[in-house]
């Protein structure tokens, strides 16, 4: 029942969140799992994913180093941030925004004519829009960091 709902989800769906506990091992497996059966599923049309480490208030206890998190990331190409739903909300609507920008821009480039698509002005108005271009100076200057 659970993996028909996944695959269901896998195959519909245009954006993804994972996200793991950074004081559980297995979860951490789990969301590597998860992001194996995406990449083997979706690939190679375009997905946006976000892999999440919560609870990362609970440093005393933490099992999964950031770096674990952050190489899974670079490994399936994916946004990844550290976060505490329990402590900070604006963490975690911040890392999910940053997953609705990325996705609305998927969507914007897959409605372009094939000829425009790899076209200098749809690559940046993409990025612009990813990164947020339209934002204030001051947003603009900040890279995002992990940990929010
Ligand atoms: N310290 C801490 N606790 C959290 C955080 N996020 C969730 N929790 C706690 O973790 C427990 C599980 O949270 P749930 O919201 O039920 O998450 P879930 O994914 O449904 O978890 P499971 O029920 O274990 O599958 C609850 O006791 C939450 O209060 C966090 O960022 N920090």
């Amino acid at each position: 029942m659970y993996t028909t709902c996944l695959y269901d989800h896998i195959r519909w769906a245009d954006a993804f969140v994972i996200v793991y506990s950074v004081v559980d091992l297995s979860s951490f497996n789990e969301a590597q799992y998860l992001l194996d059966e995406l990449s083997k599923h979706k690939l190679p049309s375009y997905f946006a994913t976000l892999l999440l480490g919560n609870k990362r208030d609970l440093d005393h206890s933490r099992i999964v180093a950031v770096d674990a998190g952050q190489e899974l990331s670079l490994r399936f190409g994916c946004q990844f941030y550290e976060v505490s739903a329990a402590e900070n909300f604006a963490g975690v609507s911040l890392a999910f925004h940053s997953l609705l920008r990325e996705t609305r821009a998927v969507q914007l480039l897959r409605g372009l004519p094939i000829r425009r698509k790899l076209g200098v002005n749809s690559v940046s108005k993409v990025l612009g829009t990813i990164f947020g271009k339209n934002s204030s100076k001051r947003d603009r200057k900040k890279r995002p960091s992990l940990s929010i």
